[in-house]
């Protein structure tokens, strides 16, 4: 557990980062700090590893004041992530990776081999071990850089916007390693992000920041966007906040409604009216919509690809009510796909048909 008790950091120039923090961050628990620039995040969670020191207040890891503790003893048991992956760019990455363990006494050849093993877990191919890392993209660096944080085996990790320096779909794939990850060490993560839906999908618990440094609302994500604390936090975590929060809502329920796919081989005999489609599938796996325009381009020998419209997102059964929406309004056929855990379709889902087991889910809750 890392607690902060009336923390206060002012810097010489008079500015307040941080302004009488009060919080208790559970052990094993991944923690977001959130708010605009300036508001005391990157502050807040230096003063965890003593990279910088509170004016007043205490804060205590594993019930000990870290004001007390040996800064160097303390960082070893914090692993560091910062945006730019910070690696020594004259090693290669094995050698990034094992650097802290050989200090810390072991040997050269354990800490090397147990830096492989790190690669695999952070979702890279061990190939990558002997390369430097200007030879490795952003979103792979920022990898080695979470495989380094990781290596002495730290109870917490800190995160400093790890993944805003790369392109958004990297940055998808970076959360949901980090996600797999957690679910497997569950370690006590703070991670500082500009981002809320980056700590909405990721964090146990959300503490928003606003301007002088002050703590405006520490909370699930579910809580924060089902009940803003106040107008500041509420303008915060977004106008679409109603539409994020379906993420916290249970696709279990809701009335699918049937869908007879066809194959490629029965495209031409199709006879569709305005606005009628049809699902295409391979094998069961769904391939895309095909309208009566794409009949008659397929019946005119234009490919299954030239003419089927690309489906939206698929729900998968035992999804959210977001992802069944989500489905749906990114269908062209405005019917989202269903598919089972193997990817075989087992039914269609409307709009209407999320909103009614919403209206339902409603009724039973209150
Ligand atoms: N060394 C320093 N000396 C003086 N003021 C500082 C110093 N470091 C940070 N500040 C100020 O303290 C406030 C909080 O800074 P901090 O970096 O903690 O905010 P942040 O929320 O992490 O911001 P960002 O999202 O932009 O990184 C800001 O007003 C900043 O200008």
């Amino acid at each position: 557990m890392i607690t902060f008790d009336s923390v206060t950091k002012t810097y010489p120039d008079g500015t307040t980062a941080v302004d009488n923090l009060t919080l208790d961050i559970e052990e094993g628990s991944f923690t977001a700090f959130v708010g605009p620039s300036g508001c005391g995040k990157t502050t807040s969670m230096r003063m965890i590893n003593r990279m910088i020191e509170p004016t007043s207040g205490t804060i205590r890891v594993a019930g000990k004041d870290v004001g007390s503790s040996n800064a160097v003893s303390l960082r070893r048991g914090i692993g560091y992530v910062i945006q730019s992956a910070g690696l020594m760019p004259h090693q290669r990455i094995v050698d990034n990776i094992a650097t802290v363990p050989v200090l810390q006494g072991q040997s050269r050849k354990a800490a090397r081999h147990a830096a492989l093993e790190l690669l695999e877990r952070v979702g890279l191919d061990r190939a990558v071990a002997t390369r430097y890392p200007g030879q490795l993209s952003g979103g792979q660096q920022q990898r080695v850089g979470v495989a380094r944080a990781l290596a002495a085996d730290p109870a917490i990790l800190l995160m400093d916007e790890p993944f805003s320096a790369v392109d958004p779909v990297v940055r998808e794939d970076l959360q949901n390693e980090m996600l797999r990850l957690q679910g497997e060490l569950r370690k006590t993560i703070v991670f500082v992000t500009h981002d809320i839906d980056e700590a909405v999908k990721l964090a146990d618990r959300i503490a928003i920041f606003g301007a002088g440094g002050k703590l405006r609302q520490f909370d699930t994500p579910a809580r924060l966007l089902a009940a803003p604390a106040d107008e500041f936090v509420s303008s915060f975590v977004g106008r679409d906040r109603g539409y994020r929060q379906l993420q916290f809502n249970s696709g279990a329920d809701v009335q699918l409604e049937p869908l007879t796919p066809i194959s490629e081989a029965e495209i031409d005999s199709q006879i569709l009216g305005v606005d009628e489609w049809r699902l295409v599938t391979i094998d069961g796996n769904p391939f895309g919509w095909v309208d009566a325009e794409g009949v008659t381009a397929h019946s005119g020998g234009a490919s299954l690809y030239e003419s089927c419209s690309a489906g939206g997102s698929l729900f998968t059964e035992g999804g959210t009510l977001r992802q069944a929406l989500d489905s749906a309004l990114s269908s062209p056929s405005g019917t989202g796909v269903v598919v089972d855990g193997n990817g075989t379709v087992s039914g269609g889902v409307r709009a209407a048909d999320v909103l009614a087991a919403l209206e339902l889910q409603r009724k039973s809750a209150s």
